[in-house]
């Protein structure tokens, strides 16, 4: 088990990037969904180990990571936002060099090693071919082979869907639920989706806080039955997003298809049908209702014990 407690992190300026976060993150894949600038890349590099934290304490099955963060290492595979890569050097040379760099033992012969991890990420047909010539998806591919290395107890990967095709972004997300069978897979991103497929549990962050822990289904229940969509025209827009809480807009053949978010015993507008909830909904939602935060605060703010559920 991850465990944070009352993380913060303050940059200089000061810029207040964490504000108390409070977290478990069990075995197997766990979301950290928010909307850029949440603090979701500090709180990864805090936990790779890049970053310090200003106070708070970070363990892993009780071992402290702030005081000891040297013993994380054996246990943690890190694919980070920006991966560099050599666009001349073949896959496996890359593979190689990296494994390297991160000093990983290989009983077996360094070749061995990289062709297995190659085979794991279904990058063995192209191990010869230049990184240059690797679309987006299998160069993320890649760098989940450098950090599976080792056999990491603790695999962090942050906005890895960013920028890959649909198709790609599929058999990315095939790879992440295999691989979070063996070990806690924290998966950072600001995509919805990533998290409706992939995490049964996730935390929603906001300005440095948690906003909520919960699941898709639990976020989506939440707001059963509270989930109207209809027919907006353009002119009319503005108004009706002042009377009512929309949650989405998207413009259909001229017109604006609007999901709103009404209460029981809301009114709600004529023409609008009942609509099952998504997590979506459950998400923008929750981004409406976060409180902005006060002036920049130079010591921790702790977050409440427990946080709500979606929608809640
Ligand atoms: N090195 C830094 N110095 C000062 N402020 C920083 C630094 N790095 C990040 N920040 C600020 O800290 C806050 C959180 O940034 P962070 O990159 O952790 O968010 P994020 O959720 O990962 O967003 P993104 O998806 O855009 O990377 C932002 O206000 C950001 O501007």
């Amino acid at each position: 088990m991850l465990s944070l407690r009352n993380l913060v992190k303050v940059y200089p300026g000061p810029v207040t990037a964490l504000r108390g976060v409070d977290l478990d993150v069990p075995k197997g894949m766990f979301g950290l969904l928010g909307p850029n600038g949440a603090g979701k890349s500090t709180l990864m590099k805090i936990l790779s180990g890049l970053l310090e934290p200003t106070s708070g304490e970070v363990t892993l099955d009780g071992l402290d990571l702030v005081r000891h963060p040297e013993a994380l290492r054996p246990h943690l595979g890190y694919l980070p936002q920006e991966f560099g890569f050599y666009p001349y050097l073949s896959g496996q040379d890359m593979l190689r060099y990296l494994l390297e760099l991160k000093g990983v033992s290989a009983p077996q012969g360094m070749k061995a090693l990289c062709a297995q991890l190659l085979e794991r990420v279904n990058l063995t047909f192209a191990a010869k071919r230049k990184v240059k010539e690797y679309s987006g998806g299998m160069r993320q591919r890649l760098g989940i082979a450098q950090a599976l290395a080792g056999d990491p107890k603790l695999l962090i990967v942050d906005e890895p869907t960013a920028g890959l095709d649909p198709e790609e972004r599929q058999r990315f997300y095939r790879l992440l639920a295999e691989v979070a069978h063996e070990r806690t897979v924290l998966l950072s991103t600001h995509i919805v989706e990533d998290v409706a497929m992939l995490c049964p549990r996730f935390a929603v962050i906001r300005h440095g806080r948690v906003m909520a822990i919960t699941s898709p289904t639990e976020a989506k229940a939440a707001l059963h039955d509270t989930l109207f969509e209809g027919t907006v025209p353009p002119a009319d827009m503005a108004a009706f997003q002042q009377a009512h809480r929309v949650t989405q807009a998207v413009l259909f053949e001229g017109r604006n298809r609007v999901r709103i978010h009404a209460a029981p015993g809301t009114p709600v507008p004529p023409g609008f049908e009942r609509t099952p909830p998504t997590l979506e909904d459950a998400y923008l939602l929750l981004m409406k209702d976060a409180p902005e935060p006060r002036a920049p605060a130079p010591t921790a703010t702790p977050a409440p014990a427990s946080a709500p559920a979606v929608g809640a």
